[in-house]
This record gives structure tokens, sequence and C-alpha cells, in this order.
């Protein structure tokens, strides 16, 4: 079953054009890396999808659904949660009631508030004291455990690894290559290396505004993946 697919996708902020023809799929199940430099147009895609930018031409599918237009609640209702970039915890929120800030009633599965904090333990430790007091880690952690409150089939993450010492992303790796054995999708929007290679399988790469190459991880050599990415 595919779970998301871009199908020669242009979109727009205003005037601005920014993706010009991408297309991608992402199946269930799979761990599949978006790459490429600061500034080629990997996170208007997610926002491409939940429309916060402009879908000009092309069509934007959810389990096999075109969505037109798109609305924001279709991606959570359809069971795809996003990890935004700068994590976007609320302040004045507990962590826990971040983490219910993210759960969604009419989608039951394993992920609760118990799963997350067995999953991350010190969200547990620190449940009743504000998510912004928290560490980047920690607070990405917390990012991660909202967006799993809604039992999602594709989780997204967009630049997760970003303000985080080496051995948290590292954790970070880790943590999300377990979610994908227990059967979440993931798409995961980066430029860290390690990190790509610890979660990735597949790939696409985006130059530009729109897909440039893709494949296996295994099949592209580090000189060549680091060629794709700004750091
Ligand atoms: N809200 C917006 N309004 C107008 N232009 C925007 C907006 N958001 C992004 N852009 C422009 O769209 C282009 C692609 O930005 P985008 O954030 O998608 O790239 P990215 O590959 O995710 O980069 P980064 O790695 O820096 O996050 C950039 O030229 C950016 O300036």
């Amino acid at each position: 079953m595919t779970l998301l697919e871009l199908d020669n996708v242009y979109s727009a902020y205003g005037s601005a054009r920014v993706l010009h023809g991408v297309s991608l799929k992402i199946e269930r199940g799979e761990r599949v890396a978006l790459i490429g430099r600061n500034g080629v147009g990997k996170t208007t895609v997610v926002n491409s999808c939940i429309g916060a930018a402009r879908l000009t031409q092309g069509a934007i599918s959810f389990m096999g659904r075109k969505q037109n237009p798109i609305r924001a609640y279709n991606a959570a209702r359809s069971g795809i949660s996003i990890v935004p970039q700068g994590r976007r915890i609320v302040p004045g929120l507990t962590v826990r009631e971040n983490l219910i800030l993210g759960s969604a009633p009419d989608r039951p599965g394993p992920w609760n508030m118990e799963a997350v904090f067995d999953m991350y333990p010190i969200l547990r430790e620190r449940a009743d004291g504000l998510g912004t007091a928290m560490s980047g880690g920690q607070q990405q952690m917390l990012a991660i455990g909202r967006a799993l409150m809604s039992n999602p089939d594709l989780l997204i993450l967009d630049e997760p690894s970003e303000g985080l010492a080496p051995v948290i992303v590292d954790e970070l790796g880790e943590s999300l290559v377990r979610l994908a054995e227990q059967g979440t999708a993931i798409l995961l929007i980066e430029q860290n290396f390690g990190l790509i290679r610890a979660v990735g399988d597949r790939y696409y790469v985006m130059s530009k505004g729109t897909v440039v190459d893709q494949g296996r991880l295994a099949d592209l050599s580090n000189e060549e993946l680091k060629s794709h990415v700004s750091v």
C-alpha cells in the first residue's frame, strides 16, 4: 500500500514557485531519506502535503486517495504525522500536555502516553515540567513522541538532528530504526550524513525544486552522498 505519493507536483508560496515537478512514493513500512542542500525545497515537499505551500500542478495522494484540495488535518487523519523542523514544542505546556496535543482519538493503535514514555524514559521523568525547559535532544524526543500519539503509518521528520550533539543524533537514529521495525514508515529529511546512513533505506535527492536522483542508499558511495548534502 502506498502511504504517500507526489505525482509531478508543482507548488508555490504566493507567486514564488518552489517545486517544479516532484514525484516520489513511500510504501508501508519503508525508510526513505529526502536529501539535498539548503533551500532546494525539501521542507516545501512537506508544506505542499499540508497545504502550507500552494499546489499549482500535479497530485498528492495519502493512502491512495487524491487530496484536492489539500487540508492540513487530512494528513493526520490518513495516518501521516509530521515532526516539524525546529520541533515546535508549545511554550507554557508541560511534557504531558504537549503529548496530549498529538493524540487522535479516532486512530487507536500501539502508541499512547505510556508507550512513548517507555520509548523515551526521560519524558516520563520530566512529564510535569515544561516541554521547552528540556534540552534540545529531549525536546526532539518530545516532538517525535507527540507525533507518535496519533499512531501514524508514516512519520515525516524534518531535519531532526538540527542542533543536537553527535551522541544524541546516534540515539535518535537507533530509536527511528526501532520505530520502523515496529511498522512505522519514515520519511527523513536530513543533511546529517550519519543519520541518513543509519536510518535510510531508499533515498531521493532534490536540487532546485525537483528530484534529480533516487535509489538505494546501499548503492550510494559516501562521496556521492556527501556531494548531495550541505554538511
Ligand atoms: N513561506 C515561504 N515564502 C516564500 N518562500 C519560501 C517560504 N518558505 C521557503 N521559501 C523558499 O523556498 C525555497 C525552498 O525552501 P525549503 O525550506 O523548502 O528548502 P529546504 O530544502 O527544506 O532547505 P533547508 O534545508 O534550508 O530547510 C527557498 O528558496 C526558500 O527561500
